[in-house]
């Protein structure tokens, strides 16, 4: 009973339990300063600096209990919200930056149904009934075909091998391991990543000013995580060329230089874009140009 009482005016925020997803939240929920200690037997653990419980479920059932407002706000996949069909009843918040995949129709490279049109009719192994469902009806619709969908929890990617389907539909994401299994692409249903959702008909409003809070740290975390500073010093006559490389991202920082000629540029870059920066920089002649690395920010 006591354990009931203890949650029952906190904020419920549903983190994968397991799988592909779980460390990448923890990294997220400790970046944010969200504070817990996860007992081992427990699904649902207090967080010690702000009225929030944090309920470990399965992703898959993720979308559900946000969606039915059993849990206020929970992280999950595109895919599994899509799968369990709340695309109505949840509404995304965030996009993560983490969690890419997609999900696609999968069959031997070697075989002879090499496009949809020819696995329309035969067997098809899957994870994802409802989409792959949806997908191979709006087929069968039009070449009057009948697809037979089964269902597998997991390691669907042997389903071909072991002579249970003709093709399969899974997620990819390097797509290693559909080739260690010989398989292929040969359509994507969709392209998912991990979100950030809220119920949308909750009626909870005392929890908006939590939610807005706990959104706007874990921005600032995945900010953190996609930007760096890059600070350089260039000639004011090519400050225009200097700045259109590196525009910020409402505008760069231009301080003086005790030498008139000269002024510092401090602005915020896509780390993924980094390298390619420093290599036009110091075309166009900056000099010490530094790039570094965000703890944390609020953009
Ligand atoms: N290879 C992958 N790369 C990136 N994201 C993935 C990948 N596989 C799955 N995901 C994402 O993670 C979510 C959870 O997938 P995962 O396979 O970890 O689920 P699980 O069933 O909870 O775990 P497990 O497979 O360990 O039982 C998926 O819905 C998808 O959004
Ligand atoms: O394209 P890749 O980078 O190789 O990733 C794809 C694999 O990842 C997922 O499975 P996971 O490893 O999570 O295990 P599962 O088969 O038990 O779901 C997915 O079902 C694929 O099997």
């Amino acid at each position: 009973m006591e354990y009931f009482e203890s949650i029952k005016d906190r904020l419920l925020f549903a983190i994968p339990k397991k799988g592909r997803l779980y460390e990448k939240c923890l990294e997220l929920l400790h970046g944010a300063d969200i504070q817990f200690t996860r007992s081992q037997r427990l699904d649902v653990c207090l967080v010690r600096n702000f009225p929030i419980a944090l309920v470990f479920l399965p992703a898959a059932d993720i979308p559900r209990f946000v969606g039915e407002g059993n849990v206020d706000v929970g992280i999950t996949g595109q895919d599994m919200v899509a799968e369990s069909e709340m695309s109505d009843l949840v509404t995304e918040v965030l996009q993560l930056g983490f969690g890419k995949c997609s999900l696609q129709v999968q069959v031997p490279e070697k075989g002879q149904l090499q496009a949809v049109e020819h696995l329309a009719g035969k067997r098809v192994v899957t994870s994802f009934e409802v989409l792959a469902g949806k997908y191979f009806k709006d087929l069968d619709d039009k070449l009057g075909t009948n697809t037979k969908i089964e269902y597998v929890g997991g390691s669907v990617e042997a389903a071909c091998a072991l002579g249970l389907a003709d093709g399969i539909v899974d997620l990819v994401e390097s797509g290693e391991t559909m080739r260690a299994a010989g398989l292929h692409a040969i359509s994507t249903l969709l392209l998912s990543e991990a979100v950030l959702i809220r119920s949308t008909k909750t009626k909870k409003t005392e929890h908006i000013p939590l939610i807005e809070r706990l959104t706007s740290r874990i921005a600032g975390v995945i900010a953190a995580g996609k930007y760096v500073l890059c600070n350089y010093n260039i000639e004011r006559t090519r400050l225009k060329e200097a700045t259109n490389i590196t525009p910020g991202r409402r505008a760069a920082t231009v301080s003086p230089l005790e030498d008139e000629g000269w002024v510092a540029v401090s602005s915020m870059v896509e780390k993924k874009a980094m390298a390619e920066i420093m290599d036009r920089l110091e075309a166009i002649g900056a000099s010490d140009i530094l790039i570094i690395s965000l703890e944390n920010c609020r953009v």
